[in-house]
């Protein structure tokens, strides 16, 4: 898809990966609807951004503020074309830690924010999508971007939660794809290794150090949310890439424990 003029939705704007992807697919001539939780930092991206962006205070986990975000950017925009899933929470317990059972609100919260979040932006951004005339040459109406994890494959000591959430997005990404094929609606998913942002900057120094020493094969440093955004574009601008799982993560590979 060529982005000049077209419309991106993108969740956790605010911050990381997704404030990242929004420079990305702003630099290409794409016009940006940011949504988060967090206003404060949302405000600071519509200003960088100025008229080729809006913003709307979005909790992905919940359907009518997901409805009236699509709503709102319907309505400044008139269409959606991309639709890139960001945000996301790293709550983390043992599943038995000093004699208690991981705590239900914590795996709940994980879950309804990075799959069901996910979900919500997919089905609202594609009945959106589907309004879209399809492109002239390739059918194209609409290009629906997620992101998984390393810890899909490979959560770590903690990440019961989280690593189910991030394998739940990989999961539904084939039968979705499968789902919006007929309509000339992409679906791709992302599973970054370690990247450098707010989320990673809550761990101790010496853990994320000791990931980076042992655990990361070439480039020995975490990635850049610009390494992350060039990723989010080449998808959307890459007609032929549907239905899978895109590692970014220079050969990220875990221990046993
Ligand atoms: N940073 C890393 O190393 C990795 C990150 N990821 C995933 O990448 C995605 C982006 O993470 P980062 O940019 O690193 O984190 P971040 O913490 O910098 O950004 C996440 C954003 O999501 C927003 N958010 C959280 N809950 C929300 C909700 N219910 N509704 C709307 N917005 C909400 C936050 O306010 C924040 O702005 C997440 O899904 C994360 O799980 C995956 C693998 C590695
Ligand atoms: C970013 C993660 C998850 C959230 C958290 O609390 C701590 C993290 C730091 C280590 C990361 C976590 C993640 O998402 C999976 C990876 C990136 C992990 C380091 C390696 C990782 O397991 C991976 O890429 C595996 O392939």
């Amino acid at each position: 898809m060529q982005l000049q003029d077209k419309v991106a939705v993108v969740t956790g704007a605010a911050s990381g990966l997704g404030l990242g992807s929004c420079r990305a697919l702003a630099a290409a001539g794409a016009r940006i609807v940011g949504f988060d939780r967090d206003a404060d930092r949302l405000a600071a991206l519509r200003d960088a951004l100025g008229e080729q962006a809006m913003t709307a205070v979005v909790d992905v986990a919940d359907e009518a503020s997901v409805k009236a975000g699509i709503d709102q950017a319907m309505a400044a925009f008139g269409a959606v074309h991309v639709a890139v899933n960001c945000a996301g929470v790293a709550d983390s317990a043992k599943t038995v830690s000093k004699g208690e059972p991981f705590p239900l609100t914590t795996w709940n919260k994980v879950i309804a924010v990075n799959l069901t979040g996910t979900f919500n932006i997919i089905r609202f951004a594609a009945v959106a999508m589907m309004r879209n005339a399809p492109d002239g040459d390739t059918g194209e109406r609409g290009v629906i971007i997620n992101t998984s994890s390393g810890a899909a494959w490979q959560g770590q000591v903690g990440q019961a939660a989280y690593a189910a959430s991030k394998a739940g997005v990989m999961g539904l990404t084939l039968p979705v794809a499968r789902d919006l094929a007929e309509h000339g609606i992409r679906v791709v998913s992302i599973a970054p290794g370690l990247f450098d942002t707010a989320m990673v900057a809550g761990l101790p120094p010496k853990v994320s150090q000791s990931i980076v020493d042992r655990m990361i094969l070439y480039p020995n440093r975490m990635g850049r949310p610009d390494e992350f955004a060039a990723l989010v574009r080449h998808i959307a601008e890459n007609t032929y890439l549907n239905a899978t799982t895109i590692s970014v993560d220079a050969g990220a590979r875990m221990q046993a424990r």
